[in-house]
């Protein structure tokens, strides 16, 4: 359902009085596993939980636990890769008398793109290249984001989107040598996937660490190719629920920054609402 109205709670400046913000309380990144909120506090994310969609019950739970961090009544913002969820997510919001905000296309947001089709490139991919930027002004990045899909994408020094790539996640993968063989169970990546044997000396041995490694060293070649096209050196960051177990493996230096994606979208609503 497409939904007109959106409201803001704003906020006066009282220094200036001149100044009027469009602020979120909550912002939402919508994935294809999770739904990952944010709870943002002066101009920052400063906590984030991952929880389940379409789960009303956990989402209740969630909010009431922020109860006392947050003003009775939120101002949200919303956006994410699977539309389903996503406006599942801003009915329950608006059904708890809250308001809402969607980010649903890349005109919303304050990046350029050089790629074929704008409209095509998925909006977790711009946000964390708008949060790169931003953090990173005037210099190359590379982003990792490693959720059920990885994605490698490259931001130029002027902040412009270059593209990328994108692979299966580590848990696709898994998924795929189960869904399309006879003998291959399915298999968890566990927590330090960096430090399981190498040859692996079992069945799941053997499906982890070649899902692992082959997601390490993809990662690493892409990553260095890019880099190749950059006259500055490019800064690496990683980011998404599996960017950790990444990184463990990544021989080269990155920055780790677990709300890259909600801060994206925290920028947007603020900057160009
Ligand atoms: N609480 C959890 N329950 C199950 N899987 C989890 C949980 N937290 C993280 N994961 C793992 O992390 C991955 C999800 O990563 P992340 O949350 O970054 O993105 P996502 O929700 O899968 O979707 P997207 O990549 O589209 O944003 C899943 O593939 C899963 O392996
Ligand atoms: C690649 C994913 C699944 C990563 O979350 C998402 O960004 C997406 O659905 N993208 C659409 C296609 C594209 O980005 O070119
Ligand atoms: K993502």
């Amino acid at each position: 359902m497409q939904r007109q109205e959106t409201y803001f709670i704003i906020r006066e400046d009282t220094t200036t009085n001149s100044m009027k913000e469009f602020l979120s309380n909550i912002v939402a990144d919508i994935g294809n596993t999770r739904i990952k909120w944010g709870r943002c506090e002066q101009g920052k994310v400063v906590e984030a939980i991952s929880l389940p969609p379409e789960d009303f019950e956990a989402w209740y739970e969630q909010r009431t636990k922020w109860q006392s961090k947050l003003p009775h009544r939120c101002s949200w913002t919303i956006a994410g890769v699977q539309p389903a969820w996503r406006d599942t997510l801003i009915q329950w919001v608006e059904s708890q008398g809250e308001s809402v905000r969607k980010i649903d296309t890349f005109k919303q947001l304050n990046v350029t793109l050089a790629v074929d089709n704008p409209n095509r490139v998925g909006l977790d991919r711009l946000f964390n290249a708008l949060a790169a930027r931003e953090e990173f002004p005037n210099r190359p990045a590379i982003i990792v984001d490693a959720g059920t899909a990885i994605t490698v994408d490259l931001v130029d020094d002027k902040g412009v989107f270059q593209g990328g790539s994108i692979l299966p996640g580590l848990g696709l993968m898994s998924k795929a040598l189960n869904a399309y063989t006879a003998l291959l169970p399915l298999v968890e990546i566990p927590d330090h996937p960096e430090e399981l044997p190498l040859p692996g000396k079992n069945t799941a041995q053997a499906i982890q660490t070649g899902i692992y490694w082959q997601a390490v060293g993809g990662v690493a070649y892409i990553c260095d190719r890019m880099n190749r096209l950059t006259n500055k050196e490019a800064v690496v960051i990683i980011t998404g629920g599996n960017g950790l177990k990444l990184n463990a493996g990544l021989k080269i230096s990155t920055q780790v920054r677990p709300f890259l994606t909600l801060e994206g979208i925290r920028m947007t609503a603020e900057k160009h609402s």
